[in-house]
This record gives structure tokens, C-alpha cells and sequence, in this order.
């Protein structure tokens, strides 16, 4: 019975994600056996640096593609959010699995919703994304880096007495964290990071083989949805990290896919929403950023990456 090596980071969200993948994919291929193997990426060597300040493309993947291009692992397992637009050649996306909720959700210790939050709360995140769409919504709130995995960021809060910290539902869910969260922010207050709240499977794209196993677990739905938020955040990089925002649904036949461009201090903020068939999901990112860029978007851009690249 072939072995098939499953390479994943080391954290304890991504050893999660990478059991709960080998799971599904033994349940559909009872012919193969699989192994999961951890790697330790950059990103995890460096937890203490701002991401904003040493670019993230790649930080958490780059390993794994080096594991997979010399056939190290079979597939790699990623949060799809960490996974840069344009892959290394030879490598290729080979499953979407179905995505868990994808919006942020506050953490308070002292259990304040967002609109509760006393006057000047401070608020701990890194994401420039994050960072830009509270400030939109609440001009008073103090912002603080803070970095580190899951259950550091929750650390943290307690120890350095912030009144809340903002994360992905997704990765508290997976955790079995759910109970400390305190509100589900809304979609309409912070869009969500392109590809959050998605696994995905990266494999080498010739290999028929593994393509065939991942494809058993594949979701259409979430995979289409992801394509547009790749699609729109491609047309709008340049090569550092910008606060832009996400998020498609795909219901039957149809996307609605909204997106977002801010400056980092939230007084700037473009935003849209379309709708259009699934099978111009692609399309649909791409002509939304361009529609974002028109509207404003291309001078809030300039001016994030000069004070950020
Ligand atoms: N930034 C790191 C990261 N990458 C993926 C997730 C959550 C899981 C997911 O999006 O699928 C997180 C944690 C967070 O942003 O709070």
C-alpha cells in the first residue's frame, strides 16, 4: 500500500488542519495509507516580527513548495489565506476544501462587543487589513501589534490587559476555542482576508496520481468562491501587504462577491459588491478590484505602499 507523505507546518492550528484533511482523504482512498509530516517555515521562525514589515508572501508556505518540488512530501496542506496568488511552476492548487465560516470574531476577556468597547479600548492585531476597517468603524480604538499563534495572541491579551484581540472564527473554531469568542463581527463592519476560513491542498500539477486522491475532497463551492477572492486580490498586489478585504458566496449558480481597499488608518475606504454567474467567478474578482481601483482604491494603494513596501 503506497504511503502518501502529507506535509503541513508545525502549529497547532495547522497539525489540526492537516488531521482533519488526512481524515476525510483515508475515509475516500481506503487503497493508500498517509503520514503527516511537519515542517517549519520561516514565518514560524520569526513570530516576533511585525508581518507587515517583512512582507508575508510566501512566509508560511515556501518550505513546504521546496518539500513538494523535491518530493519530499506529496501534498501540502495550507490555510488557503497564507498561500500566495501566483504559486511556484510546477505546483498548482489541487483541492478547495469546504470552507468554515470565513469572517473575524472579537475576543474580549472582559466580554465587550465591539460596539461596548469603552472610549480609547485597546484592540490587538497585526493585520494592516483588520487594523484599517476597526479604525473605519471606531476612530477611538488603539491598536497594538501582537503576533504569535492562536493560543500566544490570547496570552497575550491577558497579559498585556488589551481589552480584545481580533481573529479569524475559523482558527478559534478549530481549536475548540469558540466559547472565549465574544461577537461575530459583521461582514459589513470588517471583510475578511481573501481565502480565510479555507484549506487548501497544494500538489505538484503533474502528478495524476495525487490529483485524483485530493479531488475526493475538493468543494466546489468554496473553491469558486476562493478563485474570485485570488483573482481580485492578484489585480490589486504589488508586491507587499495592503489592507484589502474579501469575501465570495456562492449559492446555487450564482456569486455575490464584495471587496474592499482601505488606508491603514481607515479614513479611506472603497468598497463594492457584484453578482454574476459562477462560471465568470474569476472574471467577477478582477472586474471589482478594477471597479475598487476606479473609485478611489488606486490612490489609497499608492499611498499604503509608500509608507509600508
Ligand atoms: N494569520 C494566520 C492565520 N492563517 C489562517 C488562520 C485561520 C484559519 C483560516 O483562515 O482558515 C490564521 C489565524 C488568524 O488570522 O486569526
Amino acid at each position: 500500500m503506497r504511503e502518501i507523505v502529507v506535509g503541513t507546518r508545525d502549529s497547532q492550528l495547522a497539525l489540526w488542519q492537516a488531521n482533519w484533511v488526512v481524515d476525510r482523504l483515508r475515509e475516500r482512498n481506503p487503497g493508500y495509507s498517509f503520514r503527516i509530516q511537519g515542517i517549519k517555515t520561516h514565518g514560524d521562525n520569526i513570530l516576533d516580527v511585525a508581518l507587515a514589515k517583512i512582507g508575508d508572501k510566501g512566509l508560511f508556505t515556501k518550505e513546504l513548495e521546496v518539500a513538494l518540488l523535491s518530493d519530499e512530501i506529496d501534498l501540502a496542506v495550507h490555510s488557503m489565506k497564507d498561500l500566495p496568488t501566483d504559486l511556484p511552476g510546477g505546483l498548482a492548487v489541487g483541492a478547495v476544501c469546504e470552507r468554515e465560516y470565513p469572517g473575524d470574531v472579537l475576543v474580549s476577556s472582559q466580554g465587550y462587543v465591539l460596539d461596548k468597547l469603552p472610549e480609547g479600548a485597546v484592540i490587538g492585531t497585526s493585520s494592516l487589513r483588520r487594523t484599517a476597517q476597526l479604525l473605519h468603524y471606531r476612530q477611538d480604538l488603539r491598536i497594538v501589534n501582537i503576533r504569535g499563534n492562536l493560543n500566544t495572541r490570547l496570552r497575550k491579551m491577558d497579559e498585556e490587559k488589551l481589552d480584545g484581540v481580533v481573529l479569524a472564527y475559523a482558527g478559534i473554531q478549530r481549536l475548540g476555542l469558540k466559547d472565549r469568542i465574544t461577537e461575530r463581527i459583521p461582514m459589513e463592519i470588517c471583510l475578511p482576508a481573501v481565502g480565510q476560513g479555507s484549506i487548501g491542498i497544494e500538489i505538484r500539477h503533474l502528478d495524476e496520481e495525487i490529483m485524483d486522491i485530493v479531488e475526493t475532497i475538493e468543494h466546489r463551492p468554496s473553491r469558486i468562491a476562493v478563485s474570485a477572492e485570488r483573482n481580485f486580490l492578484k489585480r490589486l498586489e504589488g508586491g507587499c501587504q495592503v489592507p484589502i478585504g474579501a469575501y465570495g458566496l456562492v449559492i446555487g449558480n450564482e456569486i455575490k462577491f464584495e471587496g474592499l481597499i482601505a488606508s491603514l488608518d481607515g479614513k479611506h475606504l472603497v468598497r463594492d459588491v457584484i453578482a454574476g454567474p459562477v462560471n465568470e467567478a474569476a472574471k467577477i474578482g478582477v472586474k471589482l478590484a478594477e471597479s475598487l481601483l476606479k473609485k478611489g482604491g488606486r490612490e489609497i494603494l499608492r499611498a499604503v505602499r509608500q509608507e509600508n513596501c
